[in-house]
């Protein structure tokens, strides 16, 4: 059995600058491509799950109400403005996979996780699970989440992808960005990291407004992982689908 989890970068299927705006040419790109393979190309037993970042629908809401992976709110209108955002994109990723004739289904992370006082995530793997086992594909997002004395903070899809990729044994994982992949100083595309620290002086923000972190938080996060993570662009999600390791290669330790 494979197992396969996805993640779509909110830098891509969104218009990143222009709050609440899906960009749909791009997402019905990638949804195609996904379509394909799902439909004609997957090999029998190979599940899916998809996650989407929060683009200019999650980070424009949470930078406005001050709210990020470590700072909460206990406005109930900030959780309701950020969580209500990313549902309204969640709805559109789901529409543009279910036309791809994939078989999409949103699940919403609000209502199942939390974090410990001291930040650490808490996501039950077995909904999900079973999703997976019906034949569905999950799509999730990233989210707000009910935080231990901070209210609720910000719950990124790269922390999705890394809890949800252990708990359910992934045997690939692929993050697609607006970049090619991870890059050095010159700009060109690094095929594989192994060690943080060897990369580090490369590593940034997002150029958008993002309150998660860009590539530096990623690659970390990717670093902790079983499987091999591969960054790439939205052309090389068919590529990656079909078994290539296009962009950069993460393999953790
Ligand atoms: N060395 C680097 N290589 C590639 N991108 C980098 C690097 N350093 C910083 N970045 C920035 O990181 C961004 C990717 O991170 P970002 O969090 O914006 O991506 P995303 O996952 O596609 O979006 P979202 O967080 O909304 O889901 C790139 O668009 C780029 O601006
Ligand atoms: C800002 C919100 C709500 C989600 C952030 O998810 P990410 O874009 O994957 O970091």
């Amino acid at each position: 059995m494979s197992r396969v989890v996805l993640k779509l970068g909110g830098s891509v299927v969104t218009e990143k600058d222009e709050p609440e705006t899906v960009d749909t040419e791009a997402l019905e790109r990638v949804a195609t491509a996904i379509g394909e393979w799902y439909t004609d190309e997957r090999a029998a037993g190979t599940d899916l799950l998809v996650v989407h970042g929060g683009g200019s629908f999650g980070h424009h809401h949470a930078a406005a109400h001050g709210v990020s992976r470590e700072t909460g709110s206990t406005d109930t209108q900030a959780v309701r403005d950020i969580h209500g955002a990313m549902q309204d994109l969640n709805e559109a990723v789901v529409g543009a996979l279910a036309d791809a004739d994939v078989p999409a289904v949103p699940v919403h992370p609000f209502s199942a996780g939390y974090r410990t006082p001291e930040g650490l995530l808490f996501y039950p793997a077995e909904p999900t699970a079973s999703m997976l086992s019906e034949g569905f594909v999950p799509v999730l997002h990233g989210d707000v989440v009910a935080h231990a004395g901070e209210g609720a903070t910000i719950l990124s899809g790269d922390e999705l992808v890394v809890e949800l990729a252990e708990g359910l044994g992934a045997t690939r994982v692929g993050l697609c960005s607006t970049v090619p992949g991870v890059l050095d100083d010159a700009d060109e595309v690094i095929s594989e990291i192994v060690d943080y620290e060897d990369v580090a002086d490369y590593l940034g923000e997002s150029e958008s407004t993002d309150v998660t972190g860009g590539m530096a938080a990623k690659v970390r996060a990717l670093l902790g992982l079983r499987a091999a993570a591969s960054v790439f662009g939205p052309d090389d999600v068919g590529p990656f689908l079909r078994g290539e390791e296009p962009g950069t290669v993460i393999r953790g330790e």
